[in-house]
């Protein structure tokens, strides 16, 4: 099987590490990497003979990863979505927020720091409020207090939630389903057509929300990485 290795530009920067990412299907340009490398890479579950070369090339499991798809109808846009966009005053409670929520996620231990993961998520939802990354964040409040928020971003007409997530002390009240609902209503708003969502497969309780916000299941992957060289 013919395989490839790319550096990841902006992994590599953030996490203070060479990062690079396997692809088959690719000619084997380049096959090598720095000392002190991580090699990641993502195969699709039913991807049965990448999964076996992964496991003889020394690759460990890391997470699985469950993306989901709506597809969006007119009638869904009812929100005024102005109020509920985070303004930059909102930063500081957003990344505070971001820092203590993500305990699924493909940057983990042994191979990253809790801090490392919580500093990542930290700065994808600071970049949404700036419109960097993300195009939006929306968030909903009880009074100024942030209960959750939804970072967004559309590309030819299709829309991706990159964060969503809800305070400690407000999960289990619907906020993460009417989150959900205020991302449909701004993605049909800007012209999106479907809105998907990733989750880890560790996830139940994002699971069970995208099921019971009728998301469908579009794809089953697996991250497994791996240390130095190959
Ligand atoms: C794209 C991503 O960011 S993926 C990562 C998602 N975010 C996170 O994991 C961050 C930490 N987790 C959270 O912030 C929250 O648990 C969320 C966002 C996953 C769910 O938000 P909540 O406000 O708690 O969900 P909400 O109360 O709207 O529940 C929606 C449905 O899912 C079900 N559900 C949600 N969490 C759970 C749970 N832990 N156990 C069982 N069922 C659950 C609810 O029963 C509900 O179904 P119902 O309407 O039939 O009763
Ligand atoms: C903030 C930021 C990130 N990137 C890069 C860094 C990574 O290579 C990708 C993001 O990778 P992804 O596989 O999407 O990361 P996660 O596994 O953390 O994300 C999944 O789980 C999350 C909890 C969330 N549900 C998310 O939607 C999922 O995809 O992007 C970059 O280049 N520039 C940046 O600013």
């Amino acid at each position: 099987m013919s395989f490839n290795l790319t550096k990841l530009d902006w992994d590599s920067n953030f996490f203070a590490r060479p990062i690079y990412a396997l692809r088959f299907g690719e000619s084997s340009n380049n096959l090598t990497t720095e000392h002190g490398a991580l090699i990641t890479a993502k195969v699709d579950a039913k991807d049965y003979e990448s999964v076996d070369k992964l496991n003889t090339l020394g690759f460990q499991f890391c997470e699985g990863e469950i993306d989901f798809i709506k597809n969006l109808e007119a009638s869904t846009a009812s929100e005024p979505i102005e109020s509920y966009v985070a303004q930059h005053s909102d930063i500081e409670s957003l990344e505070s927020l971001c820092s203590s929520l993500y305990e699924n996620s493909r940057f983990r231990a042994p191979w990253f720091t809790v801090s490392q993961r919580n500093e990542f998520y930290a700065l994808w939802i600071r970049k949404a409020v700036q419109s960097d990354f993300d195009d939006i964040c929306l968030v909903i409040r009880e009074s100024s207090e942030i209960k959750g928020f939804v970072s967004i971003k559309i590309r030819d007409h299709k829309a991706r939630i990159g964060l969503i997530g809800v305070h400690s002390k407000f999960q289990g009240q619907g906020i993460g389903k009417a989150l959900l609902k205020l991302a449909e209503a701004y993605c049909v708003k800007n012209n999106a057509k479907s809105l998907s969502v990733a989750t880890q497969t560790s996830n139940d309780a994002a699971i069970l929300l995208y099921g019971k916000s009728n998301f469908l299941t579009q794809s089953i992957s697996y991250w497994f990485y791996k240390n130095d060289s190959i």
